[in-house]
């Protein structure tokens, strides 16, 4: 899969450069060291290359005036991913405000730089920067999608809500797209949810050098990285209420200022929070102040789940199995007429992401270049209800979303983590539909 993969590596120190050679020549990427700028910029001028992963140091010039090179003399530069020493991390922030993909620290984990050179060549493989496709046919969507561009020129704070797995970043993706255009400029998405309270001030804003145990340097938190472009908030429900006060803060003031620090750093930034929780009943719960509810929902876009915009299965299928195929490099497979009424008749809990999992994994399991119904949905014991003349569509899906989630617990043995990863939700939003679907002792 990633026989196709090219990389462009500039490195100067020769023990560094041939073991990243190494390593991702054994990984299949198509890897070319390059020991200094001047012949990066000539390779990079010959042949076209999916990433650029360039030291900030070269002995004959830096990554910066390579990356700048290129950003001018290409007709499309690829993404650059630069490796800093504690020394240059500044600079690798400034590079990323200007476009840069992202940096990593040295001594830096090599599995993750190379699940990031996976990620970031199967984005490109999805026909460009994440954003650049429409957000879907249905007439729901074209909404959204119709209201982008005035958001984009006008609006600084944008609530996005919808269920998980609805394509919520995905239109944020899309309005920095458009808020971006051609321009060069950061988008940056945090979960709120997966980062512990004492972790995500930090996170958020940053923190000075000794700020606490193990701030062994500066580091700018994620407002000012995306400071000139687009910031995305998930999941903003499950903040604590002390964090909700320092993000009201931020908001009003446009300024952050790092743990244990003592300036107020000024950022311009395009603010994009989204959660799939109902953040007025939060706020009537008194979870969720009701202050930072007004701030934050001066724009509200809703993603309806996918089960409301049917007409969007079919373009989403097609979508997937033209990436697939063109990230596997084999035929482009095609779903039967069957598969695809099946497709259109359930209620897909997990929206797109269950789907889009839905599709690789049949792509994966079958072989044939026309994919039955059951590659799509593996599970035995699964047929939609008859339906009952005398039932609403409610309920009918209802029945759906019970049988599809009973079958899909059963045949991973019970194992939530197992089941939810399998549907494409979080084990969260599994607990929350087995108690609403009555099935089995639903306590986390
Ligand atoms: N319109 C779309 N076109 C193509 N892919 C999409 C679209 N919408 C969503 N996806 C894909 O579905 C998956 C889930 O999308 P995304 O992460 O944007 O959802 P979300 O609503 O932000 O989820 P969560 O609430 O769990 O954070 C991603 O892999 C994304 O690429």
């Amino acid at each position: 899969m990633n026989a196709a993969v090219r990389v462009c590596l500039i490195e100067d120190d020769p023990i560094m450069g041939e073991s990243l050679a190494e390593r991702f020549r054994l990984e299949g990427f198509d890897a070319c060291w390059c020991r200094s700028g001047a012949e990066a910029m000539r390779r990079l001028r010959e042949q076209a290359f999916d990433v650029v992963i360039s030291d900030m140091r070269l002995g004959d010039t830096t990554g910066e005036a390579v990356f700048d090179w290129a950003a001018g003399a290409l007709p499309q530069a690829p993404p650059f991913v630069f490796i800093t020493g504690y020394g240059t991390v500044d600079q690798a922030v400034a590079l990323i405000k200007r476009g840069a993909h992202d940096y990593v620290t040295k001594p830096f984990d090599l599995d993750a730089l190379v699940a990031k050179v996976i990620e970031i060549t199967a984005t490109a493989a999805t026909g460009g920067a994440p954003g650049s496709e429409p957000l879907g046919v249905s007439a729901a969507m074209q909404r959204i999608e119709a209201m982008l561009p005035r958001l984009a020129r006008a609006a600084n704070t944008v609530l996005i809500v919808g269920e998980s797995g609805v394509g919520k970043e995905r239109v944020a993706q899309r309005l920095h797209a458009i808020l971006a255009g051609a321009a060069t400029r950061p988008f940056v998405a945090v979960n709120c949810g997966a980062i512990a309270e004492t972790l995500l001030e930090a996170e958020l804003f940053g923190h000075e050098k000794g700020a606490f145990t193990g701030a062994a340097r500066t580091r700018p938190g994620v407002f000012e990285q995306a400071d000139g472009g687009t910031l995305f908030l998930d999941e903003i429900g499950e903040m604590t209420p002390g964090m909700q006060v320092k993000l009201l803060r931020v908001i009003q003031e446009r300024r952050v200022t790092r743990v244990g620090g003592e300036t107020a750093i000024p950022v311009e930034l395009l603010l994009v929070c989204a959660t799939h929780r109902d953040l007025k009943t939060l706020v009537a719960e008194g979870a969720f102040r009701e202050d930072l509810f007004y701030r934050v929902n001066v724009v509200q876009i809703r993603v309806p789940p996918l089960r409301e915009r049917r007409e969007d299965i079919p373009w989403l299928i097609k979508r997937f199995l033209t990436d697939i195929a063109r990230q596997s490099g084999e035929a482009r497979r095609h779903l039967l007429p069957a598969a695809e009424e099946a497709a259109m008749n359930y209620p897909w809990p997990g929206n797109v992401r269950e789907l889009k999992h839905a599709v690789e994994r049949a792509c994966i399991m079958s072989a044939a270049e026309w994919l039955p119904p059951s590659a799509l949905f593996p599970d035995a014991d699964f047929a939609p209800p008859a339906g009952d003349a005398q039932a609403s569509l409610g309920d009918y899906l209802r029945e759906c979303e019970r049988r599809y989630i009973r079958g899909a617990l059963e045949s991973c043995g019970g194992q939530i983590g197992q089941t939810a990863e399998r549907l494409g939700i979080s084990r969260k939003n599994l607990w929350e539909k087995m108690k609403k679907l009555d099935l089995g002792d639903a306590e986390p």
